[in-house]
């Protein structure tokens, strides 16, 4: 947590401005009732008119002073708080974005959105809240007692009476309130993530008619987020009644025993009069503090599930500079004897992994769902680290690589194809932030891509709407295709990236790759065996284990697993034409 404070740098003027002014309003504040005393014990008794101007003219200056104080700690908390959540945010997003999908994997995705954004909030408005309440309550509070001491230190027994069971009553409902607001927060996460997931996939919600069943879900979980809030209302309601019951009754006893001093002479009525009011400053200061405690409290929980994203290391580190150069005669790609299991899994995901690919090679990995081929593609750009064995990239182990060659050295294509807002050529310089238009629309013809755009308005300025959804599945899918090729990276990765697109532009689609990308080492993971039978060697996967390797030739005579593949797809004639 120590480390949030470092985000107050560059603000500390602030930090220190605030709280000083709101300690100087507090003073003026606490001269109000000395000033209404003087009116009632001189003014008013004497019937002393240009003194009871003089003194309410005080009032007003008082006031205004006071005002003025304020308004200038409110300025420098908010802009101190400001600046420190802006910092914070800036910084955690940058610190997300180094983390590998592991740790991605392990803390998610809208856990870490609610994080971001409502609980920087929740530690700016502490922040702000702290600045200004933390030490100005307990100067009134102390202030008053000691103002009503010198006042009358006999009575001056009942304020430390009062003050200890408002106190009391304060500690009771902040402890029975404070475990209700964590159990909030995490029922917060959970809104997030029901919320997240069914927008994300509306489309699949509604063709599976599961909005009702979602809806009910919604439902109970915000159910269970009103329930929390609701009790740490109530509870938090019993707050203001008991209070100002312990403030009346102090009131009354000051009234009583007050009273009977003032007719033995020895308390002016304008004495009394100070002292209540006075007892209303302490209740209102430490009514304040409660609303501080709980701010803060949850500025705290806050804090520490943003420091907790913080203090999560990227367990992949990569050098940052190294520059490797290839060693020409090794493999573009190899896995040897690679293992995968991610965190917290039971089982492997892959077992004992041995593939080389030759520069220029295309490479074709087959599988059942679930059989691996995703999980083995992302070792390669060190998305994850094999847990056993090495995966290396022109003779030196992935490892070796700084993160900035590796994404240099490879294109790749996910199997969500996901654009980004803006027009197509900023998306199409994604890995090239200078590519010409030449290169850009090289790049479309190879992936099937350059008659549509060329039909759009505008053409390479043609908007893309969010997540590209001014285009269809199969359109989308070849534009990410073709950003991956812009700067023709070294080895080109189609993660069933070619599923939305139709046989024959499909078969286009490789037959382009390879004529025109002379040298590129391509992997294609596909489901469908039309995709992957020219390739120059095909990985057949079984739950993560290697079930053949080899050309399709040698696969439909040695493999049992790709045989059955593809006599599910194609006709027994389509595959000994194959042969
Ligand atoms: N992030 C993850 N955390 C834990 N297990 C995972 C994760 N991603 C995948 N798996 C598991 O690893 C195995 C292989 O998954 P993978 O996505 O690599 O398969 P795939 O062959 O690409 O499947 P598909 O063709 O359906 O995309 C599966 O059993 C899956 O449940």
């Amino acid at each position: 947590m120590r480390r949030l404070f470092r985000y107050i740098r560059g603000y500390e003027k602030e930090t220190v401005i605030a709280p000083l002014f709101k300690m100087l309003e507090a003073c003026f504040e606490l001269l109000v009732p000395i000033v209404m005393a003087t009116i009632i014990d001189e003014g008013i008794k004497n019937s002393d008119v240009p003194l009871i101007w003089r003194q309410c003219g005080l009032l007003v200056l008082l006031a205004v002073v006071g005002m003025v104080c304020s308004l200038t700690a409110q300025y420098f908390a908010a802009k101190s708080a400001l600046g420190f959540g802006t910092a914070l945010r800036r910084d955690l997003f940058a610190h997300i974005d180094t983390l590998s999908y592991t740790e991605l994997d392990h803390i998610g995705t809208p856990t870490l959105v609610t994080r971001m954004t409502s609980d920087v909030n929740q530690v700016q408005n502490g922040l702000n809240m702290t600045l200004r309440l933390l030490l100005r309550c307990p100067f009134i509070v102390i202030g008053a007692i000691v103002m009503a001491f010198t006042i009358s230190p006999r009575l001056t027994l009942w304020f430390l009476l009062i003050t200890a069971v408002i106190s009391l009553i304060i500690y009771l409902i902040m402890r029975a309130t404070v475990p209700v607001y964590h159990k909030s927060q995490s029922a917060l996460d959970r809104v997030t993530l029901l919320t997240r997931e069914n927008y994300v996939g509306a489309r699949v919600v509604r063709a599976f008619s599961r909005q009702e069943d979602e809806m009910a879900d919604f439902a109970a979980t915000n159910d269970r987020l009103r329930d929390f809030q609701l009790a740490a209302g109530r509870i938090s309601a019993l707050m203001n009644p008991l209070t100002y019951l312990v403030v009346n009754l102090g009131v009354i006893a000051v009234l009583w025993y007050g009273g009977r001093e003032v007719d033995t002479g020895t308390l002016t009525q304008g004495e009394i009069t100070a002292l209540i009011n006075y007892l209303s400053q302490i209740l209102l200061n430490l009514l304040r503090v409660a609303d501080l405690v709980i701010v803060a409290t949850r500025a705290i929980a806050s804090a520490l599930r943003v420091t907790e994203v913080l203090n999560t290391t990227c367990t992949m580190p990569a050098p940052a500079t190294a520059e490797l150069e290839g060693d020409a005669a090794a493999s573009a790609v190899a896995f040897d004897r690679v293992g995968f299991t991610y965190s917290g899994a039971g089982a492997p995901s892959l077992e004992d992994i041995t593939l080389h690919a030759a520069p220029g090679q295309t490479i074709g990995v087959i599988g059942g769902t679930g059989s691996g081929k995703t999980t083995l593609i992302d070792l390669i750009p060190r998305f994850y680290d094999a847990t056993v064995g090495q995966v290396s990239l022109f003779g030196h182990n992935v490892r070796e690589y700084s993160f900035a060659q590796l994404r240099r050295l490879i294109g790749i294509v996910p199997q969500k194809a996901v654009l980004f807002t803006g027009t197509i050529r900023d998306n199409m310089r994604w890995a090239k932030p200078d590519a010409t238009d030449e290169e850009i629309w090289t790049a479309l013809e190879i992936a099937q891509a350059a008659d549509f755009v060329r039909a759009k308005p505008g053409g390479l300025d043609a908007p893309v709407e969010t997540a590209g959804r001014n285009f269809s599945g199969g359109q989308r899918q070849r534009l990410t295709i073709a950003r991956a090729l812009v700067p023709m990276p070294r080895i080109l990765i189609l993660d069933d990236s070619a599923s939305a697109l139709d046989y024959a532009t499909d078969a286009a689609l490789r037959a382009a790759i390879k004529e025109k990308t002379h040298g590129m080492t391509v992997f294609i993971v596909s489901q469908r065996a039309a995709s992957v039978q020219r390739a120059d060697q095909i990985l057949v996967l079984d739950d993560g284990k290697t079930a053949g390797l080899g050309t399709h030739a040698q696969l439909l005579k040695g493999c049992e697993v790709y045989r059955e593949i593809c006599l599910s797809q194609l006709s027994k004639e389509e595959v000994s034409r194959t042969l």
